[in-house]
């Protein structure tokens, strides 16, 4: 039997999520990075990446090339997407997981230097060809797509949220909260920034901070379109997000173990994807969780006759994830172009 050539993949910042990908398509069979596109020395993107995986001595520096048993993949330091010759290395698509360059503009300089598609790992800045949220619209997608979003970890688990709740019941309108970990755009100590208080330290701080996932829902969910308010609470916790989302549901009826069942079924069609944890769990024991939504169901509560709170957790790693099952889904549409 003849093997499948690997989906050729280029990363351009090989940050946290750079790194996660890296990681989970050195472990898959399906799919090689081929070229990384970072500011950082190569030495030190190394070091970063054998500093967090469980078996480091896999990742190997050859010289400008970061190398393991499934793949070899040149590190260039570069910063803009302009400077970057994606041709050279005839990858598939581009992952930009450097969180700088949401704009068409960039996309485009991914595009033009050689890259068929560009995937954002969070939301654009401005309008492009598709937010694909594995789980929710990945049937949406075409062949024609070439500026891509996977939306952001947080727009991801809202939108799998909204979307197995209002499958079921019919919800007026709500507001979210995300409890974040803290990014690494924001500082240590107190340090000027362009807003107020995220200048402010993230490691002894709860920092209030706006979130766009509102701006975007309409794109993923038009039902929900300005229906829902999002906001984020930055705390000092490295890893680990928690979703406070409440409901206004229009009938008066709807039970806490009704949302809970809903949800329930909603993870038994996307096993991968979405879970129910029923166990009192906190925000440490999500770390590694590849999901982009796991449920909480003791989080559940009722207040009065319409509303309803829920909790649910995820964390960087199952939007890393996402972003390859984005990758998988635009190459099998490919191939079947080909095919036909
Ligand atoms: N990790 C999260 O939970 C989270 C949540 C929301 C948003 N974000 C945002 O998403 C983006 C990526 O997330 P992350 O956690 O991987 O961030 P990160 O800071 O760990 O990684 C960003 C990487 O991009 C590289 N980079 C920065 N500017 C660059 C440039 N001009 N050219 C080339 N490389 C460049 C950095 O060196 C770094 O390696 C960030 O902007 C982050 O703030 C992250």
């Amino acid at each position: 039997m003849t093997q499948r050539a690997p989906i050729r993949v280029g990363i351009m910042g090989f940050g946290q999520t750079g790194r996660q990908i890296f990681e989970l398509a050195s472990r898959s069979d399906d799919i090689e990075v081929v070229a990384i596109a970072d500011i950082g020395k190569p030495e030190i993107l190394h070091y970063l990446l054998c500093s967090e995986v469980e078996q480091p001595e896999r990742h190997r520096l050859e010289g400008n090339f970061l190398v393991n048993e499934r793949c070899r993949a040149r590190l260039m330091e570069i910063d803009r997407p302009a400077e970057m010759p994606w041709d050279i290395f005839g990858v598939d698509i581009v992952i930009d997981s450097t969180g700088k360059y949401r704009e068409r503009e960039f996309m485009a300089s991914h595009l033009q230097n050689g890259a068929p598609r560009v995937l954002l790992r969070t939301l654009p800045a401005d309008h492009i060809d598709r937010i694909v949220i594995p789980g929710l619209n990945a049937d949406s997608v075409s062949v024609d797509d070439r500026m891509i979003s996977a939306g952001s970890a947080t727009t991801s688990a809202l939108a799998l949220l909204l979307s197995s709740l209002g499958d079921r019941f019919a919800i007026e309108c709500g507001s979210m909260t995300t409890i974040h970990a803290f990014t690494s755009d924001q500082a240590l100590q107190d340090y000027a920034g362009s807003d107020f208080r995220r200048s402010r330290s993230a490691a002894k701080n709860i920092i209030p901070n706006t979130h766009e996932a509102s701006l975007w829902l309409g794109h993923i969910l038009p039902a929900f379109d300005g229906k829902i308010l999002t906001s984020a609470l930055n705390v000092p916790v490295q890893e680990g997000c928690l979703l406070d989302v409440n409901l206004i549901m229009r009938d008066a009826d709807v039970e806490v173990e009704q949302i809970n069942e809903a949800m329930r079924a909603a993870a038994a069609r996307h096993p991968d994807i979405i879970g129910v944890v029923e166990d009192p769990i906190v925000s440490s024991d999500v770390i590694g969780n590849p999901l982009s939504l796991l449920f909480d169901a003791k989080g559940t509560i009722k207040a009065g006759a319409n509303t309803v709170k829920t909790l649910s957790w995820y964390e960087n790693l199952g939007h890393a994830a996402r972003l390859l099952d984005v990758v998988r889904l635009y190459h099998a549409l490919d191939q079947q172009q080909e095919a036909a």
